[in-house]
């Protein structure tokens, strides 16, 4: 494996294994992307699957956040869940202010076998999320560590058969409730694919993973259980088992399920380390189920930082007091940071919790 230079700031690694904290680390799902004006400029100039085909490229998007606020503490490697479709031999495109569209999404589940590649190389055919992740991690410098991500199964076989965003998953759910058995077959080429590409992240310098299912919340909890739980679980499980196997140090990892509140006792229990929390979830009522098994991130609504800064400042402090800044606990939002977000915004949550964290930390101590 490659050396990479010595890390400065370790403090969402040690938050995520359940460890204390001087303060709580922060970090945003999407924090690269297309609220900064830089990222805008380098989407003007490239279609965006090719900003994340090209190494050199995706390490400085990804670097642009960590520059900007110098507050981050950790910075996620810019790519797409939807690179996994197009692995399997789909093909996507970006399109600008709309978002992901699949020309021809998979309709029946003979598709399945026509459509998708039998075996796919995940080296060969995702070598550059590889590259890039390696090159980063150069580039950083050690000044923060450096997450890798997944969409889980659920999620991505939802973008292939819909074709892109969707009000009410209406295509997807007909293949769960018609087909549930090829819909299983399906859900399981993915798990496999995903699991050698969490790995081969890991292994090219990710240093804690996350893993998105973003639409865990359109699932009752009986389906949850049966098309989402037992795939996200062997995740974790193939996952740190391989590594293991290997020799290699495990990683943390980190689970999302956005909506999928009732779930939260089966998540603490099958091998993640830390639970990111959507908005609608109480952090009192998120302590009380999960009892301390994991790590807890999230959660403000990311509408918030559409307001005042007066409001973003108090939203923050109350987070930080509910969750209990210094322990077991990551700042996040609950989804990722919208398009139209200011980013002087951005700035004000992060001073705050910066500030507060010490705050409420070194009240603890004296
Ligand atoms: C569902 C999902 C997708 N992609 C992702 C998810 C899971 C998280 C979530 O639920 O939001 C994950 C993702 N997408 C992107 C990252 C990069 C790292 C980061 O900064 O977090 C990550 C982690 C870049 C991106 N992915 C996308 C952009 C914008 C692309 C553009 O410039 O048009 C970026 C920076 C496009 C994308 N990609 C996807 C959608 C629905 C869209 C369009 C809408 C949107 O942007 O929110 C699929």
């Amino acid at each position: 494996m490659t050396e990479f230079p010595p890390l400065k700031n370790d403090l969402i690694l040690r938050a995520a294994l359940g460890k204390k904290t001087e303060r709580a680390p922060v970090w945003f799902m999407r924090q690269a992307g297309r609220y900064l004006p830089e990222f805008r400029k380098e989407r003007e100039k490239h279609d965006f699957f090719t900003l994340c085909r090209t190494p050199k490229l995706a390490t400085l998007i990804t670097l642009q956040p960590i520059d900007r606020y110098d507050l981050l503490d950790a910075a996620i490697i810019f790519s797409d869940i939807l690179v996994i479709p197009q692995a399997l031999g789909l093909e996507v495109e970006m399109l600008s202010g709309k978002g992901p569209h699949f020309p021809n999404p998979l309709k029946v589940p003979q598709d399945i076998d026509t459509r998708l590649r039998k075996h796919v190389n995940v080296y060969e055919e995702l070598k550059y999320v590889f590259e890039a992740i390696t090159m980063t991690r150069k580039a950083l410098n050690g000044r923060v560590p450096l997450i890798g991500f997944i969409g889980a199964p659920w999620t991505l076989m939802a973008y292939m058969i819909e074709g892109g965003g969707s009000n009410n998953l209406s295509k997807a759910k007909t293949w769960l409730f018609s087909y549930p058995e090829e819909s299983k077959r399906l859900l399981q080429k993915i798990t496999d694919i995903g699991i050698e590409f969490l790995i081969g992240q890991i292994k090219s310098g990710a240093q804690m993973v996350q893993v998105f299912e973003s639409w865990g919340g359109e699932l009752s909890p009986y389906d949850f259980n049966i098309f989402s739980l037992p795939y996200i679980t062997q995740i974790a499980e193939k996952v740190k088992t391989q590594l293991k196997q290997e020799n290699i140090e495990p990683v943390p990892m980190v689970i999302f399920c956005k909506g999928s509140w009732y779930a939260l006792e089966s998540l603490s229990n099958i091998g993640y380390d830390t639970i990111s929390l959507d908005w609608t979830i109480d952090p009192a009522y998120a302590k009380a189920i999960t009892k301390g098994r994991v790590t807890l991130q999230g959660n403000m609504d990311p509408n918030v930082l559409h307001g005042t800064h007066e409001e973003i400042r108090s939203t923050v402090r109350r987070m930080l007091e509910n969750f209990g800044t210094g322990e077991k606990y990551i700042v996040n939002l609950g989804h990722g940071i919208t398009p139209t977000t200011d980013p002087e915004n951005v700035k004000v949550f992060l001073e705050t919790v910066h500030k507060v964290g010490l705050e409420l930390n070194n009240n603890i101590i004296n």
